[in-house]
This record gives structure tokens, sequence and C-alpha cells, in this order.
């Protein structure tokens, strides 16, 4: 059963229709990219999947049920959202902040579970530093810990890789990778398409609020669907590493 999915999902903000018609599902276990065009509707998706962008019409359901029958403490139980923004309103120390996804555990073991987040993300030495005080990819790393302090068994990270450096953005793809082979259901949205090709089990594109393409990353990024939606000639060149994406403008 999926562990999360949306059904003829459309969503309208400021009187435009931002997604239509879009069906999508997450299983456990696997790691799902979600990629097009900016302003394709990939925040939206994201955010319709949390309930936090109302349905005119259709429905996301979680467990099969409506997301709507969950209060936001069952909803904070199953579901943690890394947002795009990378705002931090406090300067407070990176363990605190990390330690802000786990706010069901006590003082103590919400930051040893931050700390161990923040070393899975190769981020344990910034534990100590105000958050305000750092660069912008340490940042990323910090709410990333927190992210992943939550232990959800749905995983749903907005652009989790951008602003990264390569080896952060290599690591951030095997952590979610890990938690998925925990059980753990995970959608993460990338422009990297090679990184996406690589590391995902399926990718779903987006283009102007619909579902471009689903399937499996060389199907579903097929050189016509790069076309078509992204407006760039493209060739997926094969190395020993996975497929890299050579694109061109046309
Ligand atoms: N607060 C808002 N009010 C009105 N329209 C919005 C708002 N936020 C986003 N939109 C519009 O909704 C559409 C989808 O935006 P969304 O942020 O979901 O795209 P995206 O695929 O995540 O883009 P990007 O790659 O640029 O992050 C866009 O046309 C955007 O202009």
């Amino acid at each position: 059963m999926s562990a999360l999915s949306l059904h003829g999902a459309t969503a309208l903000l400021d009187g435009r229709e931002v997604l239509s018609d879009v069906d999508l599902s997450i299983l456990p276990g696997e790691v799902v990219a979600l990629t097009g065009p900016n302003g394709a509707g990939k925040t939206s998706v994201i955010r319709a999947l949390t309930g936090a962008l109302p349905l005119s019409k259709g429905e996301a359901r979680l467990e099969g049920r409506a997301l709507t029958a969950f209060g936001p403490r069952d909803r904070a139980a199953r579901l943690a959202w890394l947002p795009q923004d990378r705002r931090i309103a406090w300067n407070m120390p990176a363990v605190e902040v990390a330690a802000l996804g786990a706010p069901f555990l006590s003082g103590h073991a919400a930051r040893d579970r931050a700390l161990e987040a923040l070393i899975e993300i190769d981020a344990g030495r910034l534990a100590a530093r105000g958050v305000a005080e750092m660069s912008g990819g340490e940042r990323a790393r910090v709410l990333f810990a927190r992210f992943l302090a939550t232990e959800a068994p749905i995983l749903l990270a907005d652009e989790p890789a951008a602003g990264l450096d390569p080896d952060a953005q290599l690591l951030v793809m095997d952590v979610l990778r890990r938690r998925a082979e925990a059980g753990a259901a995970v959608l993460v949205s990338l422009h990297d398409l090679s990184l996406a090709a690589r590391h995902a089990d399926r990718v779903v594109v987006m283009d102007r609020g619909r579902v471009a393409a689903d399937g499996p990353p060389r199907e579903a990024l097929a050189p016509e669907v790069m076309q078509t939606v992204f407006g760039v000639g493209a060739r997926w060149l094969e190395t020993p590493q996975g497929p890299v994406l050579n694109s061109w403008r046309l």
C-alpha cells in the first residue's frame, strides 16, 4: 500500500491552477525523485502531500486514509518535510536546531538523536556553532539533520541538494537511500537530473502543474521528455558510476 499519495489532486493559488489532476504515490522502501522546470509544481506537490496546500479537487491519502482524517500530531509522527526555504529565525546552536526534529523526545534524548543526525550528514563538528554564523551549505546540513532526527517513516525533501558541494550532494542521496532501505518512503525534489537518474527508483516529472512522466529514471527522463518538458536537447552517457546527462540549449 502507498505510504502517501495524491489522487486527482487539483489546487489553486491566487486563483491560478498550480496542480491539475495529479496522481502520485510513494511506497515504503522506495526513493522517488520529483523534478520539472522552475514553477512546474514540485513544491506544490510536496505541500499538497503534507496538507499545507489545500486541494480544490481530489485527495491526499496517508497510509490509504484521507490525510485530513489525521490530526497534526499524527501527521507529524508519520511525515517529515524539509522545505526549500532555509531561513532559521533564531541563532541557536546547530544541535538545538536539529533537536527540534524530535519534539516528542525528552531534551536529552532529542539532543542525542540530533547529534547522530548531524554526524550522519558529516556536520558533527558544527554541533555547538550558532546557525546564524554558518555558511549557506552548513545551515542546509543542519536543517537536513533536523529532518533526519524526526525518524519519520515518510520523508519529503524539497531540493535538499541545492547549494551543497558535490560530496555533500552524494551524501544526502546515500542517507536518503539508507532510510528507504530501512523502510521509509522517500520523495525528493531535484534539479540535478544525473543525481535523480542515479539515485532514484522512480522519477516523476512535473510540467505546468501536471504529471508529464512517472516511471523508471531512463524512461521518465528520456530525450523526448527532456525536449518537451525542459526544452533542451539531451543525451544520457553511460559511466561506471551510472548515467550522466549531457544537455544543450536548442
Ligand atoms: N504563494 C504563491 N502564490 C501564488 N502563486 C504561487 C505561490 N507559490 C507558488 N506559486 C506559483 O505556483 C506555481 C508552482 O510553483 P512551485 O513552487 O510549486 O514550483 P516548483 O516546481 O517547486 O518551482 P522551482 O523549481 O522554481 O522551485 C508557479 O507558477 C508559482 O508561480
